[in-house]
């Protein structure tokens, strides 16, 4: 009578909504009845005990607990149509979808049920199978909208946004030289072929909004959200074994770079999905969940040193936030010539998408942007936080700003020229100074090509870049040399060279964005070369100067008609490349 009562109890509490007090009353009546074990009717009713139980596990989405309700409830009653359901929805919360779509098609087969059941088990029998496609083969939908990226779609969109699988393609985990672990290909792959389908792992959120915020705030919370994340992972098969990974991974802590080249390259199979129990699926034992990494690691001292740290070291004390975890992604370097893009579905589990740009060979290191890449290399210094970015972009354009700084001392020489002369009229002066200005400025000129050749060798381009970069840098050259030539002492130097770093920083961007934009460097390979005698010679005509304007203009569209498919935003490009564009124009030339 007593365990009626327990049961009723539970009943009323699961219809209230109030599902942790269900699920502790059910565990009273399971262990009242426990007594009796051995008697048919006490087994009878630790079936409805354990598959009630298994719904309010489910409730909370402990499925772990929800499986585990449903095969005790199914030892005692392998027919027990209501215990195979609610084990088979644990298995889809395990993200087991093999197994849950094995047991759907069981149920569909063997057991005679409703016109009802029979429904909404076939409906997520095909869901589980789309599932288990979706994170074995990464079979995704391939006309994803737009909208679906917008940061707030509304309730609406989000209600029926694609809820799509995790899935992980051709990639293994590796060292690389100046970065610590990366990501990278095992086959050689095309452009737009998906690599990886990742979901969130926390998206929590602390912001220390101002400098003056005291620092034992910002910990406080910091400290409760990482506890409630532990917490929570510690009753949940799933999170406890991405928790895991993320502290083999270290990606939480360890902001020093030195620290970061010692770390381990933790094994591949952690992180690919598992469609089977039969299948050596993990089970994550009583001693796991012991493990003092996870009872010990998420405690005050080791936030401090290590989240906040790496939070601090990263942004100043202005911003310490923790937001949009991802396991794998995590491991994925930057460049500001990526080689992946990121879609991010809001989805509410915030999927993202990384998919090549452009074809990748076998062994090759993946690299997604995170931050805006189509700046100047010094502000893309800004973005890039405390450690310098080693990329290869970066690499050389830095090497290149070095140069640069050469040509000012050379175009400073020049200007030197331009004033010894300023007060004579060029075209009426003596034919010895007229020739002096042409020998020194024909001197300068020819040091500076050299260095252009010393330039464009600064990094194994291949023959389209250099081309390119010689050609731009010569013209470069050219116009820092046009005023001692031309004797027009209104320009100054700064504007000229102004004016053509941007356009070397528009050119840069836009054969840093994608494969594509190769195809748009070339272009304006060929119209720099195309352009550069007209450069060469004194620029009389205002419409000359116009239909430059225009050239200009005309290279930024392209580049953003050709770098779309980068992962980048069209309009973002365009955007940049107009501000670019509308200071070229601005300036005189
Ligand atoms: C998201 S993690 C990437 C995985 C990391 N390499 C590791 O071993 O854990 C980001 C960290 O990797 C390093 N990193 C990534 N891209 C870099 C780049 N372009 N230049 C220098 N360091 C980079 C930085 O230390 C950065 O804080």
């Amino acid at each position: 009578m007593a365990a009626e009562k327990l049961k009723g109890e539970g009943n009323t509490m699961f219809t209230k909504g109030c599902w942790a007090e269900a699920a502790a009353k059910y565990g009273e009546y399971i262990t009242l009845l426990f007594r009796d074990e051995e008697s048919k009717e006490a087994q009878s009713k630790l079936v409805i005990g354990y598959s009630n139980r298994a719904e309010t596990w489910l409730k909370l989405k402990k499925y772990v607990q929800a499986h585990d309700d449903c095969e005790r409830a199914l030892e005692y009653d392998p027919t027990h149509l209501k215990s195979w359901g609610r084990k088979a929805r644990a298995l889809e919360g395990l993200f087991l979808h093999l197994d849950a779509a094995r047991t759907y098609r069981k149920l569909l087969q063997g057991f005679t049920l409703s016109a009802s059941e029979k429904s909404w088990m076939k409906e997520a029998l095909m869901i589980s199978e789309t599932k288990d496609r979706q994170s074995r083969w990464g079979i995704i939908e391939q006309d994803m909208d737009e909208k679906w990226e917008k940061a707030d779609p509304g309730p609406e969109l989000l209600a029926s946004a694609p809820n799509l699988e995790e899935y992980v393609g051709p990639i293994r985990i590796g060292r690389t030289q100046k970065m610590g672990r990366g990501l990278f290909v095992t086959r050689n792959v095309g452009e737009g072929d998906l690599l990886l389908v990742s979901n969130i792992w926390t998206s929590n959120r602390f912001t220390m909004e101002s400098e003056t915020m005291p620092l034992d705030n910002a910990l406080y919370t910091l400290q409760q959200s990482v506890e409630e994340i532990v917490n929570e992972a510690k009753e949940n098969l799933q999170d406890l074994t991405h928790l895991q990974r993320l502290i083999q991974l270290d990606t939480l802590g360890g902001p020093y770079p030195d620290d970061l080249l010692l770390r381990d390259a933790p094994p591949m199979r952690y992180f690919k999905p598992v469609n089977s129990l039969e299948r050596g699926g993990w089970r994550v034992t009583d001693e796991d969940r012991k493990h003092p990494a996870l009872t010990n690691t998420f405690d005050r001292p080791f936030i401090t040193k290590v989240i906040l740290e790496k939070q601090l070291y990263h942004h100043g004390p202005k911003l310490l936030e923790i937001s949009e975890l991802y396991v794998l992604p995590s491991l994925m370097n930057h460049s500001c010539v990526p080689n992946v893009s990121t879609i991010t579905l809001n989805n509410g589990k915030r999927s993202r998408i990384f998919r090549a740009t452009r074809s990748i060979r076998a062994g090759e290191e993946l690299f997604r942007a995170y931050h805006n890449i189509l700046c100047p290399v010094d502000e893309r210094r800004i973005l890039h936080g405390k450690q310098n970015c080693e990329c290869q972009r970066c690499t050389l354009e830095l090497k290149l700003l070095r140069e640069v700084s050469l040509l000012n001392y050379v175009a400073g020489e020049c200007g030197d020229l331009a004033i010894e002369n300023e007060n004579e009229n060029m075209w009426n002066c003596s034919t010895d100074v007229k020739q002096n200005v042409r020998t020194r400025s024909m001197t300068l000129l020819t040091a500076i090509n050299d260095l252009f050749v010393h330039v464009s060798n600064l990094a194994n381009l291949d023959d389209v870049k250099q081309d390119w970069i010689r050609a731009s840098l010569t013209r470069f050259g050219r116009i820092l040399l046009d005023p001692a030539i031309r004797m027009l002492p209104e320009v100054t130097f700064e504007q000229i060279q102004e004016r053509d770093k941007l356009l070397v920083h528009v050119i840069l961007a836009a054969l840093t964005v994608d494969r594509a934009s190769e195809v748009a460097l070339s272009m304006c390979s060929g119209i720099a070369t195309e352009e550069a005698p007209n450069i060469f010679n004194p620029v009389t005509d205002s419409m000359e100067e116009h239909l430059e304007a225009q050239v200009l203009l005309d290279c930024a569209r392209r580049i953003v008609e050709l770098s779309y498919g980068s992962g980048l935003k069209s309009q973002t490009i365009f955007n940049i490349v107009k501000s670019y564009a509308g200071r070229l124009k601005d300036l005189p030339f």
